[in-house]
């Protein structure tokens, strides 16, 4: 059973770890300047963070983000693990069977939970690679839990307990939206939650690119075009609309959108962009199986 004060160690602090850890640190000090008043955030109060990474380079990295809230172990994950309640492995999931086979990191793990963000790595692989006393939970964030806007699908196995799962659902819905789906999903989930991110960013930029070209300051199209596309997705998601209903109220007869829509259409940019997500999915579901020192 987890503790309401849990031990929290980041196996493999880098680009994920760090936006994780942000996201937790933003919620749990705003819990605190509330007395832990707001819902959701009180049901854990982590006593203490661990971040372990491989080389002194990234260790200082992480110390200049987070100071003393957060203790930085360099090439002692055994260590790290040892003192923690529960485990985040966010390392990249070519070297996670090295790390969690190590001399001494089979005994560190006994009874605990890892909850893994790596792409492509299977329950049953992380089952193969840890105890059997060990609980496993997968998890798909993205980088944006960094500022708490993240989108996280869970997946447990049919066996988890209900700690361990509300536990999990927490970490996550302190970073943002969290569903739970079955782990056949997760390979298409990264696809298009785990790297929709720099998808949408290649389709912001060109947008504001657009603006660029016909005069606008850089500053002012980027600032336009982030707006535009965080106000459609947030009319999605807030009025459960249909896109094309949006982009249909936005579509006067004989106007300059219509004009703009049937340009994008002739670059194919719908099947561009679904197959974008369909390749990204099918390299996702190869990510686990190479074992290669990368
Ligand atoms: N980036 C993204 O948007 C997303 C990534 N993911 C998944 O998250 C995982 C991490 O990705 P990302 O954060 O981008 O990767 P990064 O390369 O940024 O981070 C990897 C981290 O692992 C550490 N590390 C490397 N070797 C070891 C080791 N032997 N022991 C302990 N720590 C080690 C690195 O430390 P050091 O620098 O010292 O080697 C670094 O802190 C991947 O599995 C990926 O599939 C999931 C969702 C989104
Ligand atoms: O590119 C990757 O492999 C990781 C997984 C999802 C986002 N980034």
């Amino acid at each position: 059973m987890i503790t309401t004060t849990p031990t929290i160690c980041i196996l493999g602090c880098g680009t994920m770890g760090k936006a994780i850890l942000t996201g937790i640190l933003n919620d749990v000090n705003e819990a605190i300047k509330n007395n832990y008043s707001i819902p959701n955030t009180a049901s854990f109060k982590p006593r203490k963070f661990i971040a372990c990474v491989s080389g002194d380079e990234s260790a200082q990295k992480v110390i200049n983000l987070f100071g003393e809230l957060v203790t930085v172990v360099a090439g002692q994950n055994v260590k790290g693990v040892e003192e923690a309640d529960v485990v985040l492995l966010c390392t990249k999931p070519q070297i996670a069977k090295t790390i969690l086979t190590e001399d001494g990191m089979a005994e560190a793990l006994e009874n605990k939970l890892i909850i893994s963000i790596l792409a492509g790595v299977s329950l049953s692989q992380l089952k193969e690679w840890v105890p059997t006393s060990t609980k496993v939970i997968r998890a798909m964030p993205n980088t944006p839990c960094m500022i708490q806007e993240g989108m996280t699908v869970i997946s447990c196995p049919a066996n988890t307990n209900v700690d361990d799962k509300t536990f999990t659902m927490w970490v996550f819905s302190t970073l943002g939206r969290v569903r739970v789906l079955d782990e056949k999903h997760l390979d298409a989930v990264t696809g298009l939650s785990g790297s929709g991110p720099a998808f949408a960013c290649v389709v912001l930029e060109s947008l504001a690119d657009g603006g660029v070209m016909m005069g606008l300051p850089r500053e002012v199209a980027l600032e336009l075009a982030a707006q535009a596309l965080q106000g459609a997705a947030r009319m999605v998601l807030k009025t459960g609309k249909h896109p094309a209903e949006i982009k249909d109220n936005v579509t006067t007869p004989a106007g300059c959108t219509i004009a703009g829509l049937l340009t994008m259409e002739d670059g194919k940019i719908r099947s561009t962009l679904a197959r974008t997500v369909q390749e990204a999915t099918t390299v996702a579901s190869t990510l686990g199986k190479v074992q290669a020192n990368k």
